[in-house]
């Protein structure tokens, strides 16, 4: 943990000069347009001789830079398609850069709208199996599970944790997985959009554990299209714009470039 009276900053990420290309099979070339004029004059075209359909290369990521410290709270903001989600992947260890390295401590933990929960399961053993994947022991979740079930609030319309997660609406699935992952500290916690799909009450919840996250000395990321809970949640936030790193600074003077950019 960092010593405070030292004011030294420990970093606990560090992206270097990172890549990510994604090799797409088949569809059209890159270079022959993208939009629906293109599709079109493509439609158009097959069966006169037109090329048939390669490999293509998506650049997604274009040389990002930035190390994150202890106890900081990041937005990742960007309009669609900007690299954000690929990022966080790279970030989490689950999409390897083509160039550049990434390097943090311990293993970061994604907590994804869609992390992998079982619909056929009840809501007790996601909890169980969640819990396993997030590295608790046994012990751990024995102790963990009241409070887990009781912050994602998916008992209080009836005993939701006996019935199978498919009988979950997307907001209840969305809630547990976000308790699950946040029952444990994190040294880095990775949050993609799942603030966005909790109600106002579960998200003031979310913002408070976000909190507590960071008092005990861990970064949290959050990849957001909710600019107001990036600016409720992050001290500091990256704006990524078609891959690269546009801006990366304190959360109200990127915000308010962010929007002037969007029109929000
Ligand atoms: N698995 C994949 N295979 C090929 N291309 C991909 C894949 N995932 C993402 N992409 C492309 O990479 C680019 C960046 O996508 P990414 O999902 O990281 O952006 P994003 O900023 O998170 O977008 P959004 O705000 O829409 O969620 C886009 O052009 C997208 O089409």
């Amino acid at each position: 943990m960092a010593d405070a009276s030292s004011g030294e900053r420990v970093p606990t990420v560090v992206v270097d000069g990172v890549h990510v290309r994604y090799t797409v099979q088949g569809g059209a070339t890159g270079r022959r347009g993208a939009g629906a004029g293109a599709a079109l004059a493509r439609m158009v075209s097959r069966g006169r001789g037109a090329a048939a359909p390669r490999s293509r290369t998506v650049h997604a990521v274009k040389g990002v830079s930035f190390a994150a410290y202890e106890g900081e709270a990041i937005g990742l903001v960007g309009t669609n398609g900007s690299g954000k989600s690929t990022l966080l992947r790279a970030i989490a260890g689950l999409q390897p850069p083509t160039e550049g390295r990434v390097h943090t401590r311990g293993q970061p933990a994604l907590l994804g709208v869609n992390a992998a929960l079982m619909g056929d399961l009840t809501g007790e053993r996601n909890v169980i199996l969640g819990g396993l994947a997030m590295g608790m022991s046994r012990r751990e979740i024995r102790e963990r599970y009241a409070g887990i079930v009781e912050f994602s609030g998916i008992d209080e319309k009836g005993d939701f944790a006996s019935l199978p997660m498919r009988t979950y609406s997307s907001g209840m699935g969305a809630r547990l997985r976000f308790s699950i992952a946040a029952a444990k500290s994190h040294e880095v916690l990775l949050i993609d959009e799942a603030l966005a799909t909790g109600d106002a009450r579960f998200q003031r919840r979310s913002q408070q554990r976000i909190a507590e996250l960071r008092a005990e000395a861990g970064t949290v990321f959050l990849v957001s299209h909710g600019n107001a809970a990036i600016r409720r949640s992050c001290d500091r936030v990256l704006w990524l714009e078609a891959g690269r790193l546009r801006m990366d600074g304190p959360v109200d003077e990127v915000m308010d470039a962010y929007e002037a950019h969007t029109g929000a």
